[in-house]
């Protein structure tokens, strides 16, 4: 079944910081589950074919008519608006059954009680002082009508004992219990998710998409106790794009960041699997490679890599497709070896890749070490 896009969690608010997207999201949820409680106490209004409850039920649709406000303006992104339209909407959606309708008879001013522990949940930090005053007054709500009798409406002393009231009654008092539950399990959910999101952009390159030197640091100690843990090397790849500076400065920034990502496009395409691609630095990647054997394995593919980058084209709106070239560095750490060392290896071969004319692969090992150039 098709979820209305108004309803959905998942496709909902994309666009919002992570944060944003947990309050905006359980703002729906609270809304959704509001919009639910109260449906199911205006059905049963309806059903006891009491005219006054009719009229009480009936009472509920501009609170009906809010929540979907609040869904509308949430997804728009007027969230501070959409937060404040739910709570107040609550409030005097119970206010009217409680002090027009039933009195305490039914245990509707329990919904009092919800709303005074949604609401530091729901309302902004920024606005701590009215929501510090909302919760209290609700919570004096709670508390007050608890303790005296108030019948409001003769005609419901006298239905005390209809099926409805009871119904009434007892769904007030599991929906207290219930979408407190319901709620506590939604933060829950939604916190995991937004810190796995969190650790997610922690260690993620936001131009390219790549692992960024954070995350490759935790990569590369796992990768290296697995290499040394099969006794294999672990080989590494040290990329740079030649001439970078005149990119920018001779078209723009924003052409270089494109350029980055094509780089960074082209190179996780030519990466096998298992291979990881990492943006190391400005205009520097890393590739480690952890199943590539020997020396001539690595430099193979740190060659497919150079070749495919000259291959492409970055298309440009009023000039000539532009073509970029990468220098690489490559360098393996031995079972027993360290990264630090293999990475300062890979530097100095990646140099020895510049200085002697770009656009080339160089193995930190290799005598010679101009393995492969065009
Ligand atoms: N557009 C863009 N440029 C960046 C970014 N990070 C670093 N740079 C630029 O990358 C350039 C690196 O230039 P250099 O280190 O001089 O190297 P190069 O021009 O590539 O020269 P060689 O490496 O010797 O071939 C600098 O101009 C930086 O400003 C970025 O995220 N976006």
């Amino acid at each position: 079944m098709k979820i209305p896009r108004i309803l959905s969690n998942t496709i909902a608010f994309p666009t919002i910081s992570a944060i944003g997207r947990r309050k905006a999201e359980l703002v729906t949820s609270v809304a959704l589950l509001a919009c639910g409680n109260l449906a199911v106490y205006a059905g049963a209004q309806v059903a006891s074919g009491d005219p006054k409850l009719f009229v009480a039920a009936l009472s509920l649709i501009p609170f009906l008519i809010a929540m979907l406000g609040v869904l509308w303006l949430n997804r728009l992104g007027r969230r501070m608006v959409a937060r404040w339209l739910l709570m107040t909407a609550i409030s005097s959606g119970v206010a009217t059954q409680v002090f027009i309708f039933h009195g305490t008879d039914v245990r509707t001013y329990f919904f009092f009680g919800c709303a005074g522990i949604v609401a530091p949940v729901i309302l902004p930090w920024r606005h701590r002082m009215a929501t510090l005053l909302f919760v209290a007054f609700h919570l004096f709500l709670f508390v007050w009508l608890d303790s005296v009798e108030l019948h409001v409406s003769p005609e419901l002393v006298a239905a005390h004992e209809s099926w409805t009231i009871r119904t009434l009654d007892a769904w007030a008092r599991a929906t207290f219990i219930v979408s407190i539950a319901i709620l506590i399990w939604k933060m829950e959910f939604l916190t995991r998710r937004t810190e796995r999101e969190l650790a997610a952009l922690a260690t993620t390159d936001a131009l390219t998409g790549l692992l960024n030197r954070r995350g490759v640091d935790a990569l590369l100690k796992h990768e290296l106790a697995t290499a040394a843990r099969r006794h294999t090397t672990l080989w590494l790849a040290v990329i740079d794009i030649d001439h970078f500076k005149l990119v920018n400065d001779r078209f723009s920034h924003a052409i270089g960041d494109s350029a980055l990502r094509q780089v960074a496009q082209t190179l996780s395409a030519q990466a096998r699997d298992g291979d990881f691609v990492a943006r190391w630095g400005g205009e520097e990647f890393l590739v480690i490679m952890p199943s590539c054997g020997d020396s001539n394995g690595a430099a193979t593919a740190a060659e497919r890599m150079r070749q495919s980058v000259a291959a492409g084209k970055l298309a440009m709106a009023h000039a000539a497709p532009l073509t970029l070239t990468i220098s690489i560095g490559v360098a393996g750490v031995p079972p027993d070896g360290d990264i630090a060392s293999a990475i300062s290896q890979a530097d100095q071969a990646l140099y020895r890749a510049k200085s002697s004319g770009r656009n080339r692969v160089v193995v930190a090992d290799e005598p010679h070490g101009i393995l492969a150039q065009r």
